[in-house]
């Protein structure tokens, strides 16, 4: 719902951009507001009928008349039209969706340098790292990320990653009135295929990589990168798209699209190269297009996050050793690959977001590239309930692999039984394996366990969850900070 009670527009003028079938009703209608939602419908509201996953908005058409809805966009007219009532008959409700939320708080992304961030994993930390770039290099910007939304230093508490189109282009407006130039966002898969951004206009976009995830939302492989391509394809010509050619997926996203094509790589020619000199513990040594220099952020896959980065700060015109100078001061978004030191026993945790396969791979390379021999690490790992079941195995797999012992535990188990997820994970266990296994279905036990069984110097990883601060079980969401329960568990045992 808009949040805004100053703004009233005709009808008419939102539907330029849009595909019409048929128009029904009054035509001079005023909004004063859009909702998806028909509980939050009332007069001078336009309310729009989606085809969801879980239900049909169309079916609550009636309730949202009922409640006074000035406007309905919809793909199937019901049977009975109300008098007073604006029926908007279109091809695709969220398409239209996305043209008349933009319309409606000006086109802000129009006023905006915008930055789109897709792929699998480093899209948070990708678009918070520009974010912060930019800030540093003293423009007025707006985030849109999983961790929150800021516009310069306000936090606005995020629900998605991507918010709908009417809160996207509602938050982007309230960015341009606070006089932002720029602005950095994550572009998930789901808002794609959503049309949650299909009206912005983007100065550039960038593709991170592309592994397993999601496939219970798009059914296949295929589908899920035809997603994160449609993104590419639509970029205007004025756009720059910003590709990892070192993912076997880099080159397809940029196939189709109108925009500036540009790649980044660590391994082969690119618009924008680097060496890998050091990942230590102290952070990374790189050599960026000559520059030799040193950051703090670690893992190798991080070297790819900072390149793409430097690539769209200096795509968007800035000096590329000052970009250099800032990047290499800056720190990662919450909870990606962050440590929570015990000085005690000097055991160290380390609290990330790896929830895919490769997220974790990743996490637990850095760890064995960085690692002393000495050092044992343990693993505390889940899987979400409600999101792609394949995945639980490999994770579980990957993380006996890489780990001395694990704990197999609960993420967000939503409405799913924790110990059928649970058990869906243990197959991934290969019989060697076993032995170096521990599954409790209690989060806060597991991270107990992990902490007593660690040794002085031993590394704790606990992944998945990093920045969220609650555990969703049965549709609620209890307090919940792997990050606080690691602290506690140290000060409760001693360590
Ligand atoms: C699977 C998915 O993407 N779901 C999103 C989708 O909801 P849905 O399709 O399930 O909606 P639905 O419940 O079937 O309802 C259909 C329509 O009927 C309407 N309705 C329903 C009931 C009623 O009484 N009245 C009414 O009007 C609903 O408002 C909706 O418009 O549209 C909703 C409105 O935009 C989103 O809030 C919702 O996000 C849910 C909460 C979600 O968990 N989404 C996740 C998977 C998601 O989007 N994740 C990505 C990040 C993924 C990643 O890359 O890691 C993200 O961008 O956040
Ligand atoms: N470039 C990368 N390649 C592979 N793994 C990465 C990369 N960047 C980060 N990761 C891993 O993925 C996790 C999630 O990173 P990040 O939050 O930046 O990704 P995301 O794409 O925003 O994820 P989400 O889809 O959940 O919003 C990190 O905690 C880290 O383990
Ligand atoms: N954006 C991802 C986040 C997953 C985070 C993990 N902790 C989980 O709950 O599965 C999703 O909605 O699938
Ligand atoms: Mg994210």
């Amino acid at each position: 719902m808009s949040e805004s009670n100053e703004i009233t527009l005709p009808l008419f003028s939102l539907l330029a951009d849009v595909r019409i079938t048929a128009q029904h009703g009054p035509a001079d209608v005023s909004v004063r507001a859009l909702t998806l939602n028909s509980r939050q419908a009332a007069p001078g509201f336009v309310f729009f009928a989606l085809r969801g996953a879980a239900t049909d908005g169309h079916q609550f058409i009636a309730k949202a008349v009922e409640q006074g809805a000035s406007v309905v966009v919809c793909e199937d007219l019901p049977a009975t039209l109300s008098p007073g009532t604006a029926y908007v008959q279109v091809p695709d409700s969220a398409e239209a969706m996305a043209h008349m939320a933009a319309a409606f708080y000006g086109h802000p992304s129009r006023s905006l340098q915008l930055i789109g961030v897709t792929g699998t994993n480093g899209k948070t930390t990708c678009a918070t790292l520009l974010h912060k770039l930019l800030r540093e290099l003293g423009y007025h910007t707006g985030l849109l990320s999983t961790v929150q939304n800021q516009i310069d230093e306000l936090v606005i508490p995020a629900t998605h990653t991507t918010p709908d189109a009417i809160r996207l282009n509602e938050l982007l407006a309230r960015m341009v009135e606070a006089g932002c130039t720029h602005a950095c966002m994550e572009v998930s898969s789901h808002a794609v295929v959503q049309h949650r951004t299909t009206a912005l206009r983007f100065a550039g976009g960038i593709f991170t990589n592309l592994t397993h995830d999601h496939l219970d939302y798009h059914g296949t492989f295929d589908n899920y990168l035809k997603a994160k391509k449609g993104f590419f394809d639509q970029l205007p010509k004025t756009a720059f798209a910003l590709s990892n050619a070192d993912d076997k997926r880099g080159m397809v996203m940029l196939q189709n699209t109108p925009a500036r094509r540009e790649t980044y790589s660590l391994r082969s020619a690119a618009t924008f190269r680097a060496k890998l000199i050091e990942n230590a513990v102290h952070g990374l040594h790189l050599e960026v297009d000559g520059h030799d220099t040193q950051f703090r952020l670690i893992g190798v896959f991080n070297a790819y996050n900072l390149l793409a980065v430097y690539g769209a700060a200096v795509l968007l015109g800035e000096e590329p050793l000052e970009v250099l100078t800032v990047l290499s001061g800056l720190l990662s978004a919450p909870g990606r690959f962050e440590p929570v030191v015990s000085e005690k026993s000097r055991v160290t945790g380390i609290v990330d977001y790896a929830h895919t396969p490769d997220a974790l791979e990743n996490v637990l390379q850095t760890i064995a590239d960085i690692r002393q021999p000495s050092q044992q690490v343990i693993t505390v790992v889940g899987c979400g309930g409600n999101r792609d079941g394949a995945k639980r195995p490999i994770m579980a797999g990957l993380a006996c692999q890489g780990s001395d012992r694990v704990v197999l535990t609960s993420d967000n188990p939503r409405f799913e039984d924790p110990n059928d997820i649970l058990q869906q994970m243990q197959a991934g266990v290969k019989v060697q394996d076993l032995a170096k296994v521990l599954t409790i279905p209690d989060r806060r036990e597991a991270i107990k366990t992990a902490v007593a069984l660690a040794g002085p110097g031993d590394i704790v990883l606990v992944a998945g969850k990093g920045h969220e601060t609650y555990q969703e079980i049965k549709g609620v969401k209890t307090d919940f900070d792997d990050k606080k329960v690691l602290t506690d568990m140290f000060d409760l045992l001693g360590k």
